[in-house]
């Protein structure tokens, strides 16, 4: 059953990633199996039943047809929309994502969530212009966490001064980011060199269990304004795609000093979010 016809709040999705070549080289097994929607563990006989489950041989086309088309669709009905990656370091949180833009990956098919979801929000905008005559404001922000600390990743002069985004509460108890970089787009190619330019500024580095490591948590944004004009017909939604920096063992990414610290920290603020 697909988000929409299910009407829930929140759906789960697991993805297996395939073995990566140093899995292979060591002659590591997959270690768990899969039938449906449901994840076993044969080892132990404990069985999990998630939303989704997509296994070694899924693609991105298949994850974002089942997970997010769905789910743009209802921003432009002013839904507000957020999709989070959680899981292990290493596991494909990026790669699903798609968080660090197209500059990555020369093959079309292994577009990430995002690029999927901008292109297929410009074909709705374009549609609803020339159709519903729908005057439509697009804009997008990109922030990362890291160390407890907001990055506004679209804004090169802040990036490395202290004058970064605050989180403050409002008097209605909405939370909002002041001083955040907002940048209205009017095409797909300009949103997706923005997630470019915004994913070469996030903090990675090569630990024992992932080359290119998140190190922060990062939050790509899309605004949605439409007919803002109209008193009766405006609606605004926003659509939050959240890349999750991974869960780590100490003991497995060896980490030491700034590594170490900021696994603390990751692993502090992944605990928070499941409490
Ligand atoms: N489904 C997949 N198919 C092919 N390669 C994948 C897949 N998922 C992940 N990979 C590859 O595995 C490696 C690790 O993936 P990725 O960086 O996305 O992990 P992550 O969960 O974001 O890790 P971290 O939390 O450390 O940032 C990358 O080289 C990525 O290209």
């Amino acid at each position: 059953m697909d988000i929409q016809t299910q009407q829930l709040n929140v759906q789960v999705a697991v993805r297996v990633r395939p073995l990566s070549n140093k899995e292979l080289n060591a002659k590591d097994e997959c270690c768990l199996k899969n039938e449906e929607t449901r994840i076993i563990l044969p080892q132990s006989g404990k069985i999990f039943t998630f939303d989704h489950v997509f296994n070694q041989d899924s693609n991105q086309e298949e994850i974002f047809d089942s997970c997010v088309t769905n789910l743009v669709q209802r921003c432009f009905e002013g839904y507000n929309s957020t999709i989070l990656a959680y899981g292990q370091t290493g596991s494909g949180k990026t790669f699903t994502m798609g968080t660090l833009g197209l500059d990555q990956y020369s093959d079309q098919n292994e577009w990430g969530m995002i690029p999927r979801a901008v292109y297929l929000l410009f074909d709705e905008v374009e549609k609803r212009k020339q159709e519903l005559d729908q005057d439509i404001i697009i804009t997008c922000s990109y922030i990362e966490l890291y160390n407890e600390q907001i990055i506004d990743l679209l804004n090169e002069s802040t990036m490395k001064s202290n004058l970064q985004p605050t989180i403050r509460e409002e008097k209605d108890h909405t939370i909002s980011i002041q001083n955040l970089t907002q940048i209205s787009v009017m095409n797909p190619q300009d949103m997706l060199q923005i997630l470019n330019k915004g994913g070469t500024h996030r903090t990675t580095a090569a630990t024992q269990m992932n080359l290119n490591s998140s190190r922060s948590h990062a939050i790509f944004t899309i605004y949605f304004k439409i007919n803002p004009e109209s008193e009766e017909e405006s609606l605004s939604a926003k659509f939050h795609f959240v890349d999750l920096a991974g869960s780590e063992r100490l003991k497995k990414t060896l980490a030491i000093g700034k590594q170490m610290e900021e696994g603390i920290n990751i692993n502090q603020s992944l605990l928070v979010l499941g409490n």
